[in-house]
């Protein structure tokens, strides 16, 4: 099974939004980060993947069966982490373990255990006393707890301190370790992804602009700069965007060969980081 998850064609209206037509397939044994800006699709996308909203039209598989036909199964191979309140709010850790514990076939109370002390958790303590942080941590301790072979999250990082996220994306890539896992995640922090990403997909408006592995995007796009004078409406075509300051303009390429051509060593060309990419394609004149 090449793919864990593959969405097609996938449609999903909302009164003011939709999600349109995606094509998304995440490749198993990897990470993979999904990003795009605040009210892009990113939660709707994953909850479709998750089962929690059901797409208007479209197929989704994960580990390549139907959750019309295998949703006990297929969940039992996933943990998912969201920031939303999933437990309630009411009980303490040990509680929401005696809960959820039984309902997946390899529940491991000793690795459940080592990751509250990990994570410095109380156990005894209601949920709804817990910081945003240790939430997410605690949802994290169920997630990692049944052996998941895929682990689905929704900005597992944000609301977590920096020293907690670098600790998370070690113990995520340690995870790894295990060719058959595979990562999906959403966030809002792109140096997260350089750390850990292997492929980053990315949404505008509810459409899917590329999934590609890190070293596609760096092969793809650059950074340009150079003076104002060489832009007209011929060369400006060799850009997605271009902003131009008074000082000069800074504009991405996803074609640094026809930048090259038109403009020789007249410009500087750099390397595109994510949010390079994102900034310039959420304004973007063409899809990619
Ligand atoms: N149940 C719903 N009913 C109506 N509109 C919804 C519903 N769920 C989401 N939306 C709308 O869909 C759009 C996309 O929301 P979504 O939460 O998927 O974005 P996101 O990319 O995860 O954003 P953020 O980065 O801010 O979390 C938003 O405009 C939101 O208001």
């Amino acid at each position: 099974m090449e793919h864990v998850i593959e969405l097609k064609n996938v449609t999903k209206t909302f009164k003011d939004f939709s999600i349109k037509d995606i094509d998304l397939q995440v490749k198993q044994g990897f990470v993979t980060g999904f990003i795009g800006a605040n009210g892009a699709g990113k939660s709707t996308v994953l909850k479709i993947m998750m089962n929690l909203l059901k797409p208007d039209a479209g197929e989704v598989k994960v580990f390549g069966h139907d959750y019309k036909t295998h949703e006990k199964a297929i969940k039992d191979r996933i943990g998912f982490v969201y920031d939303a309140n999933v437990f309630f709010e009411g009980l303490n850790l040990k509680d929401i373990k005696r809960i959820v514990a039984p309902a997946y076939k390899r529940w491991d109370d000793t690795s459940f255990y080592q990751y509250v002390d990990q994570f410095e958790l109380p156990l005894n303590k209601a949920i709804k006393t817990f910081s945003k942080g240790m939430q997410m941590k605690a949802s994290l301790a169920i997630a990692l707890s049944h052996h998941a072979e895929l682990i689905v999250m929704d900005e597992p990082t944000a609301g977590l301190d920096p020293i907690f996220r670098r600790e998370l994306l070690d113990l995520l890539q340690e995870l790894m370790i295990d060719g058959n896992r595979t990562i999906f995640f959403s966030t809002h922090i792109t140096t997260d992804l350089d750390r850990i990403a292997d492929y980053i997909a990315f949404i505008r408006r509810g459409k899917l602009v590329f999934n590609k592995s890190v070293h596609d995007i760096a092969e793809s796009y650059a950074l340009v700069k150079g003076r104002n004078e060489l832009l007209d409406r011929d060369t400006e075509r060799a850009f997605v965007h271009t902003h131009r300051a008074s000082t000069g303009f800074e504009a991405l390429t996803d074609n640094i060969e026809v930048v090259n051509d038109i403009f020789g060593d007249m410009v500087v060309i750099e390397q595109a980081s994510l949010e390079d990419i994102m900034y310039y394609l959420k304004e973007g004149t063409h899809d990619v």
